[in-house]
């Protein structure tokens, strides 16, 4: 059973996110608050981006003949050097690709833009580029907030873009099994309007879901909102067909449990397009929820609140654990209790009232069977509350619902407005949460503040592990005159006080080129061996990505003549 994708969704504007017509402008408490906290009299000025027609951009590197033997591969509609397409494929969606592209440099952008229709395209295609000396870039939604999709060169005179968009069917689910197989190029709407038909959901909903891919989750092995409940990408994966300049692997079991040696799988899931193209991926399904309950629960500090979380995991039982589960710190609740409407300024006062000032707030969003959510909902309470949490409602965690993948169009009008936005996030044990959540933070507000203004950081947590949790940093402050410089130093900072507290240098965002520095400080150099090793056998020409996540092979060596 092959299902055709029949959802169509608009690509992210150029500048920014998503469709520019469906972002809520920032109300009126919002720009005072900015004001307020950040200081910053002029929000009201205009930072535009350029004009699309002002983009800088250079002439293709591609000869005619390279053109039309892709052409001879995926068809002339589906190679592209086209001013639009180049422009579009020359970033992710990280700040510093904004900066750069409102600036009007897409400079670096790919020399073509490919767009395979099958494996076997995909296999001729580096086929063509090993032979041809071309760098390739995989990009599945393009929403890398690391660097994972710039179109680096590396040693190569000439770099091509793989865009998985036409890959995007449902070719097979095992409902008994609950398992599904998909296209890589299938995005998060689809996979869910697929699934939902049959009865099942994949329950992957990171906040980039939208534009977000399948072959992009299984490269960065990334996280969704519920994915306490569901598990993260990587859990959720269990076979990869991968297309690789060495010839196509199939990795993983479709067992549910196999002896045969290291799990290979795990060299694949996480490899940022380093090794090869992911073309279509097995993953485990869930039945669609048939109910939900919310709830919200306030903490006198967030350190109060992660022991909370902390007990909830080691103390229920393990299917009372709620799917979401978010913990914000005082400053991001203050936010959250200031912006949020006459309720929550109630909610504030009511919890001063019962001594909490400077409360943390901690949402949940509990999953499951009819009539049975409710009941996971009181076990839960009982651990909360008599972890000192008040509960205020299903509001927030409801309001917190609603309004889960707008908060991307909201950078692009702080950008617009002139506030520096950014994000980054990292994992520590239960042992050093508190230290690594003080010693980033600090590093994040002493950055910013290098530069003179007032700097302000917002963190919560979003997933809950046995062992730990997930801690996502939120900076703004007013934009520097060099944006991208300030925004480099910021996150320097923060990546330099993450080694130091022995955290992750990435929870879910993944390494690209922004956290590769990081690498060795996370794996040994001895593991960055083992993966150059990987890579050497399956991309012995280094073509794949160069410039991500490990070292480029030391025998990529760049052609002369133009490709
Ligand atoms: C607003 C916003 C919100 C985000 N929220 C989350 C979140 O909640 N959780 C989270 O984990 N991440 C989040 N991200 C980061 C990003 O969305 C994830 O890393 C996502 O998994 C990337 O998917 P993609 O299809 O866009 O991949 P791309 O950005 O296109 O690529 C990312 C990397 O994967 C490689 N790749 C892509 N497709 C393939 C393929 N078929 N084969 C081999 N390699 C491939 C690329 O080469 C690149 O190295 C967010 C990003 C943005 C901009």
């Amino acid at each position: 059973m092959v299902t055709q994708n029949t959802v169509t969704i608009p690509r992210s504007v150029w500048y920014g996110w998503g469709d520019p017509a469906r972002a809520k402008p920032l109300s009126a408490a919002g720009l005072e608050y900015l004001r307020t906290t950040l200081g910053l009299q002029n929000v009201e000025a205009a930072h535009p981006p350029v004009d699309f027609e002002d983009i800088a951009l250079g002439p293709s590197a591609l000869g005619e003949a390279v053109l039309a033997e892709l052409s001879g591969i995926c068809g002339a509609r589906h190679v592209s050097t086209e001013r639009t397409e180049r422009i579009l494929h020359s970033g992710g969606k990280s700040t510093p690709d904004l900066l750069r592209i409102r600036g009007g440099d897409a400079l670096q952008a790919p020399d073509a833009v490919i767009f395979p229709g099958s494996a076997e395209e995909v296999r001729r295609v580096l086929e063509l580029c090993v032979a041809r000396r071309l760098a390739v870039v995989a990009f599945g939604g393009g929403t890398s907030v690391v660097g994972g999709v710039e179109p680096l060169r590396g040693p190569f005179s000439g770099v091509v873009t793989i865009d998985m968009r036409r890959m995007d069917r449902l070719l097979h689910l095992d409902a008994l099994s609950r398992t599904a197989t998909f296209e890589a190029g299938i995005r998060g709407p689809a996979i869910e309007a697929a699934l939902e038909p049959l009865g099942f959901t994949l329950g992957h909903f990171p906040q980039s879901h939208q534009e977000a891919t399948l072959g992009g989750y299984v490269a960065t092995r990334s996280a969704g909102q519920a994915s306490t409940g569901y598990g993260r990408s990587d859990n959720l994966v269990k076979a990869v067909h991968l297309e690789t300049p060495a010839g196509p692997l199939d990795v993983g079991s479709t067992a549910p449990g196999t002896a045969a040696g290291p799990k290979l799988l795990d060299t694949v899931v996480g490899s940022e397009g380093t090794l090869g193209v992911i073309t279509s991926a097995t993953m485990l399904i869930q039945p669609l929820p048939e109910s939900r309950s919310h709830g919200a629960w306030s903490f006198e500090s967030f350190a109060a609140g992660a022991a909370a979380l902390r007990r909830l995991r080691h103390e229920g039982v393990r299917g009372d654990m709620p799917h979401v589960c978010r913990l914000s710190d005082t400053d991001q609740s203050a936010a959250t209790f200031k912006l949020g409407g006459p309720k929550t300024a109630a909610m504030a006062r009511y919890l001063g009232l019962r001594g909490q000032r400077t409360p943390a707030l901690a949402l949940f969003v509990w999953e499951g069977a009819k009539g049975e959510t409710a009941a996971r909902k009181r076990r839960s309470a009982r651990i909360l509350r008599a972890a000192g949490g008040i509960y205020v409602g299903p509001l927030p965690a409801r309001a917190w619902e609603r309004g889960r993948f707008s908060g991307p169009y909201l950078r692009d009008e702080l950008l617009t407005r002139g506030v520096l936005v950014e994000t980054l996030e990292t994992a520590a044990t239960w042992t050093r949460l508190e230290a690594t959540y003080a010693a980033v933070r600090g590093a994040i507000l002493e950055a910013l503040a290098e530069g003179g203004g007032t700097g302000y950081v917002q963190t919560h947590i979003s997933h809950v592990y046995p062992d730990g949790a997930s801690i996502y940093f939120t900076f703004l402050a007013g934009l520097e005159q060099d944006g991208p410089a300030q925004n480099a130093r910021v996150k320097k900072a923060a990546s330099e006080a993450i080694v130091a507290a022995r955290a992750t240098i990435t929870h879910h965002h993944a390494v690209g080129t922004d956290h590769a520095p990081y690498m060795e400080a996370e794996i040994g150099a001895l593991g960055i061996a083992v993966l150059a090793g990987i890579k050497e056998t399956l991309d012995p020409s280094g073509i794949m990505n160069p410039g991500k996540l490990i070292p480029t092979p030391k025998n990529a060596s760049p052609t002369k003549e133009k490709p």
